[in-house]
């Protein structure tokens, strides 16, 4: 079942993400996004902040710009990140590698850009050394120990009856594992218990490791509170997904032992699950744009490869309606929400989740339900009910 949390008080406390809504619960449970003041169409009622987590799928890394996000079929991008000028590699890491004599070439951190204009732009935030330092080590840990598609987990006879305490119960293993490894000297982690990952897994690694880079260095606190507050869907995904239980293990193993020294303190079981809850529902895909990319950004109107995918607390709170009254438009890695209809006082402001509101009433339902795991309430669906 996903947890609903009911802190409306504890984010009232907070600063409002914008001056035109703010979060209420609504009449079918949960929370939502409420006008503060009537609002006309064609009105911008947020445009998002950098997201606290980002990843392009493995796949696609050559061919995204991890600034712009731009995205042509057939064409690489041809500019690799450059390597940070302060060495900031932990120093146990540095120490083995040297040790090792295996100091490899720096290989761009996996990260590539359409142009010098989008590298520069992304390497001048704050602290992006210490990703690109991050992620380059990441990347060199993940070359030395990718899972071949041939020795794929059979999961055909894995089919456990997931429950909470189920789930649960697979992660009390893990928190023994991290006490022994907390006790083990960083060579050997490296030697003995590194996972092999495969591509989505190394994904998921690259995701995780964005949202615990800008927590602990860019995003404001307020922003940090909404991401703390954002629902998980942790047993529903699981129940859907249950290989990804085994999935996720192998990945928070991959990031005790090859994260940084000053990422470790914020890599908890407890937080990683609610990471990985929290991603599934609350995160925008990033979706090819087949339209043109202009100064206002591109409208999404014909989606066609799926890239990757980000999330902004900020923009989570929005729920999802049959009859939206907002559209969203990605404006290179931020999004943008705009009014599409004129908006009342007090009415709730929803976006579209699927495309699929050309559906027939119960079709929208299951397709909700399968993939996001709710029972649509929106007035349309009421009012649509036989
Ligand atoms: C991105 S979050 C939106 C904010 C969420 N309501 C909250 O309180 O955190 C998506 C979740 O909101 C709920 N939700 C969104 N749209 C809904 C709708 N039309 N009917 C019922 N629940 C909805 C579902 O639980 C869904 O998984």
């Amino acid at each position: 079942m996903t947890v609903i949390p009911n802190d409306i008080d504890n984010l009232n406390q907070l600063n409002r993400i914008s001056p035109l809504f703010d979060i209420q619960l609504t009449s079918y449970g949960g929370r939502a996004c409420f006008s503060t003041q009537d609002i006309p169409k064609g009105t911008e009622v947020l445009l998002t902040s950098e997201p606290i987590g980002s990843v392009i799928l493995y796949e696609f890394r050559k061919e995204v710009c991890s600034s712009c996000l731009k995205y042509v079929y057939g064409e690489v991008c041809k500019i690799k990140a450059d390597e940070p000028k302060v060495a900031n590699v932990d120093e146990e890491n540095q120490t083995n590698s040297k040790k090792k004599g295996n100091k490899k070439k720096f290989q761009g951190a996996g990260l590539w850009f359409c142009s010098e204009e989008c590298k520069v732009q992304y390497q001048s935030k704050p602290s992006c050394n210490q990703l690109i330092e991050t992620f380059e080590t990441l990347l060199t840990y993940y070359q030395t120990k990718v899972k071949s598609p041939e020795v794929e987990d059979d999961d055909s006879e894995f089919k456990p009856i997931i429950t909470k305490e189920y789930i649960d119960s697979f992660w009390e293993e893990v928190n023994q594992w991290d006490i022994t490894a907390s006790k083990t000297k960083h060579s050997k982690l490296v030697a003995q218990q590194l996972p092999k990952i495969n591509s989505d897994e190394y994904t998921t690694v690259r995701f995780v490791t964005s949202v615990l880079h800008n927590l602990h260095h860019t995003h404001s606190e307020t922003s940090v509170a909404y991401y703390h507050s954002l629902q998980s869907n942790e047993e529903d995904k699981i129940r859907a997904f249950p290989t990804l239980l085994l999935s996720q293990t192998l990945v928070y193993k991959f990031l005790r032992i090859c994260l940084p020294e000053h990422l470790q303190p914020l890599l908890s079981t407890d937080h990683f699950r609610e990471l990985c809850g929290r991603e599934y529902g609350n995160s925008f895909g990033i979706w090819q744009q087949t339209s043109t990319n202009t100064e206002a950004g591109s409208i999404e109107n014909e989606n066609k490869e799926f890239l990757g995918y980000s999330l902004y607390p900020e923009a989570s709170y929005f729920n999802h309606s049959c009859g939206p009254n907002l559209r969203k438009i990605r404006v290179r890695d931020r999004m943008q929400f705009e009014t599409i209809k004129d908006i009342s006082k007090g009415e709730q402001m929803c976006i579209d989740y699927f495309h699929i509101l050309d559906e027939p009433r119960d079709e929208r339902q299951k397709i909700l339900k399968k993939n996001w795991f709710f029972d649509c309430g929106c007035d349309r669906c009421e009012n649509e009910k036989i």
